[in-house]
């Protein structure tokens, strides 16, 4: 097991102390009655092994890109435990990542998982070149040598099919769909053994799409690490998962093998999803 997450709950305002129990999937919201507070994840339990690809679906505010903001700690959990067997600590004993200083967390992120947001503008630092945003996060995994630095981001500018002269340039002139590779590039040049990907497509050219999709599932594959993958579009869990959790008002409602989860929904809003594509 490389993920085990607990009972994870975020909650956005002041809580009257009954906003988990007032709300969720059962109650068929996410706002409290009580006190109106907004439950984003409500008691989410989630487990990841290790190469697993796992995908979260559900509708618009359901808490997808909470809980993985959550995991990576771009924001502060209400309560719950995410637990990360990480096996480069000698004897991998899982570590709760919620409790880990700010230099612990910064560690984490540099040399164990790596998250690739929708907006580019989130992932890079758009005053670095595309070499300079690789070489920031292979710094951060500990590597201190120039020659190593150099020839590991022309590696990845290569991996992500980008012309290595380009190299030197600024991600202001990419394409959208080259800044999302350069994301990529950035994100996997840390060698993580988990990848985060929030909506990693969304709003690209479907041909882009198709390609950046094709990109990510053979690095997974060459690279082997795991991977929790957000998305509104089934199209895309069934390309690129194995395993498939739906959400909905901050609860999983269900979770299963990706194939058998289009084929065989059992929440009556997984069928909603499932036939709205058919
Ligand atoms: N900073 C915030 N303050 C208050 N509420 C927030 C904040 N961020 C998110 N929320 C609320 O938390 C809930 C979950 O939001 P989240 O962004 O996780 O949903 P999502 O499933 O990723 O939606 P989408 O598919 O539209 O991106 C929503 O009701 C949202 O309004």
């Amino acid at each position: 097991m490389l993920l085990d997450i607990q009972s994870l709950c975020k909650i956005y305002g002041p809580s009257c102390g009954q906003c988990l129990d007032l709300t969720g999937d059962d109650h068929g919201r996410s706002i409290c009655p009580r006190c109106q507070a907004v439950v984003a994840v409500n008691r989410v339990n989630l487990q990841i092994g290790e190469d697993e690809v796992l995908g979260i679906v559900g509708e618009s505010g359901s808490g997808k890109s909470t809980l993985l903001q959550l995991v990576y700690r771009d924001i502060e959990a209400t309560s719950g435990k995410v637990f990360f067997r990480d096996m480069t600590n000698g004897c991998g004993v899982p570590v709760n990542i919620l409790e880990l200083s700010l230099l612990e967390t910064t560690r984490m992120r540099s040399e164990l998982m790596s998250m690739i947001y929708q907006n580019p503008r989130l992932g890079l630092n758009f005053l670095f070149s595309a070499g300079g945003n690789i070489a920031e996060k292979i710094i951060g995994s500990g590597e201190l040598r120039y020659e190593t630095i150099r020839s590991q981001a022309l590696h990845f500018i290569d991996k992500i099919e980008l012309p290595i002269s380009r190299i030197d340039e600024y991600p202001e002139t990419f394409s959208g769909g080259q800044q999302q590779r350069i994301q990529i590039a950035k994100a996997l040049s840390s060698s993580p053994r988990l990848l985060l990907l929030d909506e990693p497509t969304t709003g690209l050219d479907v041909s882009v799409q198709a390609r950046i999709l094709d990109m990510i599932k053979k690095l997974q594959q060459e690279m082997g690490f795991s991977m929790i993958v957000v998305s509104h579009d089934l199209g895309i869990i069934r390309h690129l998962t194995d395993i498939t959790v739906v959400m909905r008002h901050g609860s999983i409602v269900e979770y299963g093998l990706t194939d058998q989860i289009l084929e065989d929904p059992q929440h009556g809003y997984t069928q909603l999803l499932v036939s709205s594509i058919l």
